[in-house]
């Protein structure tokens, strides 16, 4: 028997919110961002929730355009390290670049993250937008946008080879004749590319999952491209369901051309749900939510696309400015889809501003609407599951105790963790050593 297809579900940990505005509301804890035990009760309210995975974004680069989370947040593989101790199910996936680490680094670091949690790691890909970050790495130049893609390429690969250099068994550890490691099982890389150049084996032994997961949102062409090729889940940020549509038909003949035939990668558009005990209830709330937003938000959101380049030096009621040329090498297609927008209306740089601001999406309203547009989301091809955020205080809780059991009621979403492993848990599969096909081959 063929087991229903369930949505997947994730939640970002973002502590003082998404937005410029977020940290003004009355009961945010202004360092929430840098608070353990907040982290630590959302993580094991989203874990209670039965949730996939819990995700800690992050980026490399501030200045006094940025937002609140983003100039004081955590390094993601310390706080997830942190949270595999105080929970047992739920997945733990964090944001690494590849333009500014090295691969020798990033598979110890995940291979640790996976051991520490008994299988729970997964690696969400980046590239890095901000050309500013150049300048906290020694580097003189942001690499280019398609150039990004290439080293990110070559990265990911360089550090599944590393993950593998350790076979299943190759930790001996036999007492009596003394053999730590059995050195046929244990394989240097010997990777020499045009990036980096890796000779490994990875000073850690195989890691529960093998494989971390990875996680990705490419959205520009190169970006899909690089999700329909590597990754395992990929997030998204449609504007509507019918953008979300879109992308998810053009993700998945990507990933199928390219001979995948898993249906993956799983497509996972972020929304940030409003839930209210009655539809006046949830309409109240997301009023809150207005009420506390400036064109700050907005101008923010505007700016982030477009390498933090400061809008605020034109006449706001103006028609928007010639600035396509930045956003291709910055955020390509969050840059594009403003443009597309603005284009369509002919907005000026206020008008898009406040849209961007508050978007009110699909999903505000009673528990039963709220699971109402996340089954027609998932059943009519815009996605295979949903990464949380939180808009406002208490949104997580209130999601977990009356949203979470009515999808479950519906047999959209798991009653309880099957597995030890996050990938398992997913529906994905341990995948075998490299070295041990080879010798089964061989063999
Ligand atoms: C839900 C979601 C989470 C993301 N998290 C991060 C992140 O933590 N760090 C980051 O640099 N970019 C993050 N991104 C942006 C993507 O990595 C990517 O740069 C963006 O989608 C543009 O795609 P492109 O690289 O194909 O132009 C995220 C995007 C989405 C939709």
């Amino acid at each position: 028997m063929t087991q229903k297809r369930k949505i997947k579900l994730g939640f970002i940990l973002h502590g003082v919110g998404r937005t410029w505005d977020d940290w003004r509301h009355p009961e945010r804890n202004v360092r929430a961002s840098t608070n353990f035990p907040l982290y630590r009760k959302q993580a094991q309210l989203a874990e209670k929730g039965k949730f996939d995975f819990l995700f800690v974004a992050d980026s490399l680069s501030i200045n006094e355009k940025s937002s609140p989370h983003y100039l004081n947040r955590f390094e993601p593989l310390t706080v997830l390290s942190a949270l595999a101790a105080v929970t047992d199910h739920i997945g733990l996936v964090g944001t690494l670049s590849v333009s500014y680490t090295e691969p020798f680094n990033v598979a110890r670091q995940f291979a640790s993250l996976d051991h520490i949690s008994h299988g729970r790691a997964g690696w969400n890909v980046v590239t890095s937008w901000l050309s500013d970050t150049a300048a906290n790495f020694g580097r003189k130049e942001h690499p280019a946008h398609s150039e990004r893609y290439r080293i990110a390429a070559e990265h990911l690969e360089t550090v599944q080879g590393l993950w593998d250099s350790w076979e299943d068994d190759a930790l001996v550890g036999d007492k009596a004749s003394g053999v730590f490691v059995n050195p046929e099982k244990l394989h240097r890389l010997d990777h020499a590319g045009t990036h980096f150049q890796v000779r490994g084996p990875l000073n850690i032994d195989r890691s529960p999952q093998g494989q971390p997961v990875i996680f990705q949102a490419g959205a520009s062409e190169t970006g899909r491209d690089f999700a329909a090729r590597h990754a395992e889940a990929v997030f998204c940020g449609p504007a509507d369901l019918e953008e979300a549509r879109l992308y998810y038909a053009d993700l998945k003949s990507r990933a199928h051309k390219l001979g995948r035939k898993d249906d993956l990668p799983f497509i996972l558009p972020g929304a940030a749900p409003i839930v209210g005990l009655t539809e006046e209830d949830a309409e109240a709330r997301y009023q809150e939510l207005v009420a506390l937003t400036s064109i700050d938000t907005g101008l923010g959101f505007l700016s982030r696309s477009f390498n933090d380049h400061d809008f605020r030096k034109y006449d706001l009621d103006e028609p928007f400015p010639e600035v396509e040329h930045i956003g291709n090498e910055s955020n390509q297609s969050a840059s594009q889809r403003i443009l597309k927008r603005v284009r369509k209306d002919n907005l000026s740089i206020r008008q898009i501003a406040l849209e961007l601001a508050t978007p009110r999406g699909d999903f505000v309203g009673t528990p039963t609407q709220v699971a109402d547009a996340l089954q027609n989301w998932f059943e009519s091809g815009g996605s295979d599951g949903f990464v949380l955020f939180e808009p406002l205080p208490g949104q997580l809780d209130l999601f977990v105790q009356h949203v979470v059991p009515i999808l479950q009621e519906r047999g959209l979403f798991r009653q309880d963790y099957e597995h030890e492993t996050f990938r398992e848990n997913l529906g994905l599969s341990i995948p075998v050593n490299r070295y041990a096909v080879g010798r089964k081959q061989a063999g």
